[in-house]
């Protein structure tokens, strides 16, 4: 049997441009949207001549905004991926919306074209917070939001970014009691990082934007932990939360070095021994497929160890560890070759990581060490 494959969209527009976000997000004053939908649809046609044989078990539309997408563009894409690979029967279909109150009216007819599930960037609900985070939404419209995702969707999850310049533990205590009270199956809480070339970045090399130092960080990772556990949302990667059977499948497949294609501008994919780049700004991707056919800019040949260091990278983000025995069989390597065995037996002495098996993991108590414990344990060859 075959691998399931995994299927990444790309939708590069946002009304607004965030000043701490390094995602491919552009504003623009006008999108033509017949051009769009058939740069996509050609993107798609090309993947599949490369992947034949699969069936897709997961989508993603991700951005950007893809909650600005026409609903009729996400149908034609979801039904070009049936046409093309074929839909297991429980395939995830996930989408990415912003909670304003135009995209919220879109929400019926995403769930229509097949959408099963939303992600919802609420990043907070405090007014002044959402302001400092050049949000272009109120606290009410995100609670609004999530309200008609859990009417109209199957699953639904959202975004809180915490660990913010001034943010307390008893705030962001209260503010993520409120997030667990709509109770979805699934969470993500980020740390806000500070992105190389963005507005922000600018601040804080300034000494004008100063984020919670390391032990106030990790005093909020920790009452994080405490409260999700309590309330049946476990961490299951090191910013993901879900109630058991509730995880993000399509990222799940990222995590477990699964193979997975990308469409769209800047999208990525991985199969097996290769991982591709697509152009990434809108317009050298809309002129690379009306040239090519497709958005397609470079094939890159994984090395062995290139592709076990990788599956140990983002495996060891998940709670449940990485399996020995898997990644041996995907890059074609014994695992001495790139797990420093002596590190691991050093740092499970520690208390930071646990062996059972071919199950390899991070503790609780490690996670937030997780850089270094990375740098120790992966042998890069
Ligand atoms: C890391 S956030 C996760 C969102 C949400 N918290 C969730 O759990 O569904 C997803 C973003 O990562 C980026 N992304 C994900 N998969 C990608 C891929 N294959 N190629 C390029 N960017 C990707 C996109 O910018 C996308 O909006
Ligand atoms: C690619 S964004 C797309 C979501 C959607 N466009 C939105 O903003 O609502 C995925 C998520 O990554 C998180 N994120 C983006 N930049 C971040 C940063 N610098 N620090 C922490 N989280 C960040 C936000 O929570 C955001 O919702
Ligand atoms: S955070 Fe979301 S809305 Fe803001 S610029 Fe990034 S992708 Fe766009």
């Amino acid at each position: 049997m075959t691998e399931p494959l995994a299927l990444y969209v790309h939708w590069p527009f946002c009304v607004s441009k965030c000043p701490y976000c390094d995602f491919n997000s552009h504003v623009r004053e006008s999108v033509d949207q017949a051009v769009w939908r058939d740069a996509l649809l050609a993107d798609l046609r090309h993947e599949a001549t490369l992947l034949p044989g699969r069936r897709v078990s997961s989508i993603f539309f991700g951005g950007g905004t893809p909650s600005l997408m026409p609903p009729a563009t996400v149908a034609a894409v979801i039904g070009e991926a049936a046409a093309l690979w074929g839909l297991t029967d429980d395939c995830e279909i996930t989408l990415e919306a912003n909670p304003n109150s135009v995209e919220v009216a879109a929400f019926a007819d995403l769930a229509a074209a097949g959408v099963n599930r939303v992600s919802i960037g609420v990043q907070s609900f405090d007014p002044q917070v959402l302001e400092f985070l050049g949000r272009a939404h109120s606290g009410d419209e995100a609670r609004r939001a999530i309200t008609a995702a859990q009417a109209h969707f199957r699953r639904a999850s959202f975004d809180l970014i915490y660990a913010r310049p001034g943010q307390g533990l008893a705030d962001w205590e209260r503010e993520l009691a409120d997030a667990l009270g709509f109770g979805t199956g699934h969470l993500s809480l980020y740390q806000l990082t500070i992105e190389p070339g963005t507005r922000f970045a600018t601040l804080a090399a300034k000494g004008e934007l100063v984020p919670p130092d390391g032990d106030a960080a990790a005093d909020l990772f920790d009452a994080t932990q405490a409260m999700t556990r309590a309330a049946g949302l476990p961490r299951y990667e090191v910013s993901n939360h879900a109630r058991p059977g509730e995880e993000s499948r399509h990222n799940l497949t990222y995590w477990r070095y699964g193979d997975y294609a990308g469409v769209g501008p800047g999208a990525h994919g991985r199969r097996l021994a290769q991982a591709t780049e697509r152009h990434k700004k809108p317009e050298n991707f809309i002129a690379a497929v009306e040239r090519n056919g497709h958005g397609l800019k470079v094939e890159t040949d994984l090395p062995p160890h290139e592709r076990a260091t990788e599956a140990m990278l983002m495996g060891l983000r998940l709670t449940e560890g990485i399996d020995l025995a898997r990644i041996e069989v995907r890059s074609g390597l014994a695992r001495d070759a790139f797990v420093d065995a002596d590190a691991v037996a050093r740092l499970a002495g520690q208390g930071l990581m646990q062996q059972t098996g071919d199950r390899l993991g991070v503790t609780d108590d490690g996670i937030l060490l997780l850089d270094s414990i990375l740098s120790e344990v992966v042998r890069t060859g």
